[in-house]
């Protein structure tokens, strides 16, 4: 029951805020609907007492309480409907605002990165919907709380023992709340089984990986293992629900033993001249009401049972991030960032595993150069991008800029000189003048921005062929979708919107572009790292595996395993004759005899 109230309290509390005026109305009409309930049993056993009677006058009276009191109970609810429709839709809208900050809470990747915290919000999504349903079951459990309230009273009017049956209505309460949470305890026990089931329908469906699918004939494969799944699952809740149907029918035969007995004793009270006909009509006419309504309580008090599982759930998440972010750094950048970027004893680990994937790193990157990571796949250089960037913290040892601890800074004042594109670029589908203008949220309506971003990206002829309004993506009915080339084109571009960074990143940028678009992407990386070196002494680094670019860089720095195994310039490592010589005389010689 504490789960219950604590999530009513706090919903309802959240609704009042955001619309008291729905709010009043649509419980004010509830309320009216719940009076009007006892009202029809009590009009009923009126009429009958008077039509036994023979007072025509007084039965006209009652017939017409009687009809004012069906009216109400039919029309009512429908009324209070428009209100906590709208209500709902407001609350719903909020609690997805907050997940939306929720998921973008915090400087750093640790969580966006981590697969169960992306299930966790997949299942507070689940809970939004189910909190949006109980605005209304809210409102309406606390109607019928009162309706059950008001036929108690009338009961006890014909004789106060009829209040037993009042207390035997508790038994389907009771029994229907223990069945229920015995549902809840499965379905968290199966929770990595409903897991495994939308990671396969989410590989089924995404457009990314649907192709494949289709072309390898795996559809068939995927749907077996679902069915496997979903028979595991099928199982346990199978035997769950029977387990809850019993529970609640013996609740219910409890309750109707009881109503029987009330019956009769009306009777019996009939007979011995204690009670009229008319209120054997009422004790029969509220007898079954309370039925109805304790079968109704039970039905929405699952529901809130379920919306405050959900709501434990997102007010835990937010006092989780809360406390991880009480204290973020505080700290300026330097004025001066002459002595550029360093990496001191860097090891890292991802959050939630144990494999060491940046190994004791020391590196620097002066203030103006130009830098290529050279690796294998999975050496670590994406991560490498990732710590300098600031979206992950060493877990052991500093980054340094400018001399000063990366961890003491506070993090968007670094974030507004970083620039990035990453190998995983987004599809940002809005127009294009926002797509690209999102590099930089100052200008994002400067058309003259975003154009001399595209210039400088050297992407002119696909931005000569789209208008700044025109909407890209497939996510909107009249949006024209792109290539990968172009997307990752405009992720330059995109990227290029900050033409004062003291860090350019570009992780893999050409890997989708054909020869001639990465050839420009080349000339104007080189341009703007030029640029950003001269002007702002800006660090440029890079990834890719294509050597000819890389021997434009710098400093080139050969990482392998997590360790930086050589660092210097493409003649001294071809002089070294090392890992980077071996590397450079492979591509070339694919290229020769090629
Ligand atoms: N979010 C993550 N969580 C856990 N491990 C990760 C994560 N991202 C990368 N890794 C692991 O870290 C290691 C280094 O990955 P990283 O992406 O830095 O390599 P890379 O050198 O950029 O590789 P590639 O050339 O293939 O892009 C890999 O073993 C990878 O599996």
């Amino acid at each position: 029951m504490r789960d219950v109230v604590f999530c009513l309290r706090r919903l309802l509390t959240i609704t009042w805020r955001l619309d008291r005026r729905r709010f009043a109305a649509g419980a004010g009409l509830l309320l009216l609907g719940a009076i009007a309930t006892p009202l029809l049993a009590i009009g009923a056993g009126r009429l009958v007492d008077d039509v036994v009677a023979g007072d025509v006058a007084s039965a006209s009276g009652w017939a017409l309480v009687v009809a004012v009191a069906l009216t109400g109970d039919l029309m009512l609810g429908h009324f209070a409907h428009l209100y906590y429709f709208e209500l709902a839709e407001e609350t719903e809208q909020r609690f997805n605002r907050d997940l939306l900050r929720l998921v973008n809470a915090g400087d750093h990747l640790d969580r966006a990165d981590d697969p169960a915290f992306a299930d966790r919000i997949d299942l507070l999504r689940q809970d939004v919907m189910q909190m949006r349903a109980t605005v209304q079951t809210g409102l309406q459990l606390g109607a019928t709380a009162v309706q059950v309230l008001l036929t108690a009273v009338v009961l006890a009017t014909v004789s106060p023992w009829l209040l037993v049956l009042a207390a035997f209505a508790v038994a389907p309460v009771v029994l229907g709340r223990r069945a229920e949470a015995g549902l809840q305890e499965v379905r968290e026990a199966q929770s990595s089984t409903t897991r495994s089931i939308r990671a396969l329908r989410r590989l089924a469906t995404s457009p990314a990986s649907q192709k494949e699918i289709r072309l390898n004939g795996g559809t068939d494969f995927l749907l077996a293992r679902q069915g496997a799944l979903l028979g595991t699952y099928d199982e346990a809740m199978g035997r769950a629900d029977t387990r809850y149907a019993l529970l609640r029918a013996a609740g219910q035969i409890v309750f109707g033993l009881a109503y029987v007995g009330a019956v009769l004793g009306a009777f019996w009270l009939a007979r011995e001249g204690r009670a009229s006909v008319g209120q054997v009509v009422l004790t029969i006419t509220l007898a079954t009401q309370l039925s109805t309504q304790m079968s109704a309580g039970i039905e929405m008090l699952g529901s809130v049972h379920r919306a405050a599982a959900g709501l434990r759930r997102f007010v835990g998440l937010e006092a989780e991030l809360a406390a991880e972010h009480a204290t973020p750094p505080d700290g300026l950048l330097p004025a001066d960032l002459s002595d550029g970027l360093r990496l001191e004893d860097v090891t890292f680990v991802y959050p939630g595993t144990e494999r060491t994937v940046l190994d004791h790193v020391d590196l620097h990157l002066p203030a103006g150069s130009s830098v290529a990571l050279v690796g294998e796949n999975g050496a670590g250089k994406s991560t490498l991008l990732k710590l300098v960037a600031g979206l992950y913290r060493p877990t052991a040892g500093r980054v340094l800029v400018g001399g000063t601890d990366l961890a003491t800074v506070e993090p968007a004042r670094w974030r507004e000189r970083t620039a990035a594109l990453y190998q995983d670029f987004a599809r940002v589908e809005l127009t294009l003048q926002h797509s690209v203008g999102i590099g930089r949220l100052a200008d994002v309506d400067d058309e003259s921005a975003v154009a001399a971003a595209l210039r400088r990206a050297d992407v002119g002829e696909l931005a000569d062929e789209l208008a700044p309004a025109d909407v890209l993506g497939t996510g909107y009915a009249d949006g024209r979708d792109l290539s990968g080339g172009q997307w990752q084109n405009l992720g330059f571009a995109r990227t290029l919107m900050r033409d004062d960074p003291a860090l350019l990143i570009l992780d893999e940028p050409a890997a989708a572009l054909d020869a001639l678009a990465e050839q420009r992407l080349v000339d104007a990386y080189q341009a703007t790292a030029a640029e950003v070196a001269t002007t702002v002494g800006g660090v440029t680094v890079f990834v890719t595996h294509r050597m000819s670019t890389v021997r434009l860089a710098d400093r080139i720095v050969v990482l392998d395993a997590g360790r930086v195994v050589e660092h210097g310039t493409h003649a001294e490592l071809l002089a070294a004759g090392g890992r980077y010589a071996q590397l450079w005389a492979l591509q070339f010689r694919a290229y020769t005899e090629g």
